[in-house]
């Protein structure tokens, strides 16, 4: 590798919907992010049902996490992953509510960034059954140790609103 080369960051991303069709969301968001020429989607968890935390007049969503490689800083890969939700027809109105597709930056490689605009890792992320159920089985696909994900989500309250929907290819 010479000096101008840079390797590629490993980022984690948690995808969530629930506006129908729901599945068809998550797999276009993935689509889109792997269509763009700086990210390589690696891998992808299970799809899991979950219910509504926060404001739970809403209905269910699907959750997955994936992991991407890319050659972007992590502000562009926010900035991309923003696009496409709005492709997707985010609109933002109420907080925790209703969406056809949210993307949340969960892990950008070790990095650690905490600017107007990025909070890295998310800061919500270890309260949240739905993020960590699908993160733990990506990061067990990777075969990497996950003890304090483990740990955390023995924490979660509100695991069993996390079921298997529709497992990994
Ligand atoms: N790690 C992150 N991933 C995604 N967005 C982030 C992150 N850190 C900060 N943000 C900022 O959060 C803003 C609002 O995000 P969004 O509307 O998706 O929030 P939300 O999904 O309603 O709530 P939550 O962030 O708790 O999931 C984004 O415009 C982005 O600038
Ligand atoms: N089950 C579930 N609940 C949520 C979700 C989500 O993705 N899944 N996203 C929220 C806002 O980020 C608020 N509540």
């Amino acid at each position: 590798m010479n000096a101008q080369q840079h390797q590629d960051t490993l980022a984690y991303i948690a995808l969530g919907s629930n506006i129908e069709n729901r599945e068809s969301y998550l797999l276009q968001a993935i689509a889109a992010l792997n269509d763009d020429a700086n990210i390589k989607v690696k891998m992808c968890s299970s799809i899991y049902e979950t219910e509504p935390v926060g404001y739970l007049e809403q209905a269910p969503f699907l959750n997955m996490v994936i992991a991407v490689a890319t050659s972007l800083p992590a502000d562009q890969l926010l900035k991309t992953m923003l696009a496409i939700e709005s492709r997707l027809g985010r609109i933002r109105d109420v907080r925790f509510g209703p969406r056809t597709i949210d993307l949340d930056m969960l892990f950008f490689g070790n990095e650690h960034i905490a600017s107007a605009d990025l909070m890295i890792p998310h800061p919500r992320m270890s309260e949240r059954a739905f993020v960590l159920v699908p993160l733990a089985e990506v990061l067990r696909m990777q075969g990497l140790t996950m003890a304090s994900i483990s740990q955390q989500l023995e924490q979660v309250e509100g695991k069993e609103g996390v079921t298997l929907w529709k497992k990994a290819p």
